[in-house]
């Protein structure tokens, strides 16, 4: 937990409360359904609670923005996200139920009631979204095609409406198609070394009625 103080300083009781319950939540869930290996749960914070709030170093969404998280499986990104910015909401999907079980789980105990979760593959959700957030789902093509019009017209965000994916690897090739996109090492805002080879993807999508 004091991992994610040493670089979320500011966070208010509350989502410190819902922070440091994240872990028991996870601990206890996780031995009924298991959706997070050993070894990461024994780092929950590093993983997969710090690492998927390297998202917020990149960017600070504005209150009222939407966001889905397409393969949440346990909740991440969606859920630390959920926590740290309590005034957006997040769509949480998933195509295997039982993993949602344990998210639904978290989310009644931390009472998170910005977040919605629905078991479904992501072609067949139909809104749309400011941002759709995402880790260690597929590779990029196919990652555009299933969220093809999910990406909403309206621009609330300074950064530009989007796929924003923690990636990691060399992705030269894999996005060697895509012009606009933007990659951030997370190394260049976390020193611990689990973060040495992570990236942040953020590649702006246009809108297409
Ligand atoms: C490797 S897990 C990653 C889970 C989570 N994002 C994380 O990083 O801990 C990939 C997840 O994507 C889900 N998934 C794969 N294809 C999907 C699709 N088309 N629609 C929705 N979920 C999908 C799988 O069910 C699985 O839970």
């Amino acid at each position: 937990m004091e991992l994610i103080l040493k670089y979320f300083p500011d966070l208010t009781e509350d989502q410190i409360s819902k922070f440091q319950k994240l872990e028991s939540l996870y601990q206890d869930w996780n031995l009924k359904i298991n959706v997070v290996s050993r070894k990461d749960i024994d780092e929950l914070y590093l993983r997969h609670v710090l690492h998927s709030l390297g998202i917020a170093k990149l960017i600070s969404f504005k209150d009222g923005t939407k966001l889905m998280d397409v393969g949440t499986g346990g909740g991440f990104p969606g859920i630390p996200l959920a926590i740290l910015f309590p005034e957006c909401t997040f769509h949480l999907v998933d195509s295997i139920a039982k993993k949602l079980k344990v998210v639904a789980e978290v989310v009644e105990g931390l009472e998170l009631t910005n977040v919605k979760i629905t078991h479904s593959r992501v072609e067949e959700i139909d809104d749309k979204y400011d941002f759709i957030v995402s880790r260690a789902v597929a590779a990029m093509p196919t990652f555009v095609h299933w969220t093809k019009g999910k990406i909403a017209k309206t621009q609330q965000n300074e950064l530009k409406n989007g796929i924003i994916y923690l990636k990691g690897g060399d992705l030269a090739e894999e996005l060697q198609d895509y012009k606009t996109v933007s990659i951030y090492n997370l190394n260049d805002y976390f020193e611990e070394e689990f973060f040495d080879t992570k990236k942040i993807v953020h590649l702006p999508i246009k809108f297409k009625g």
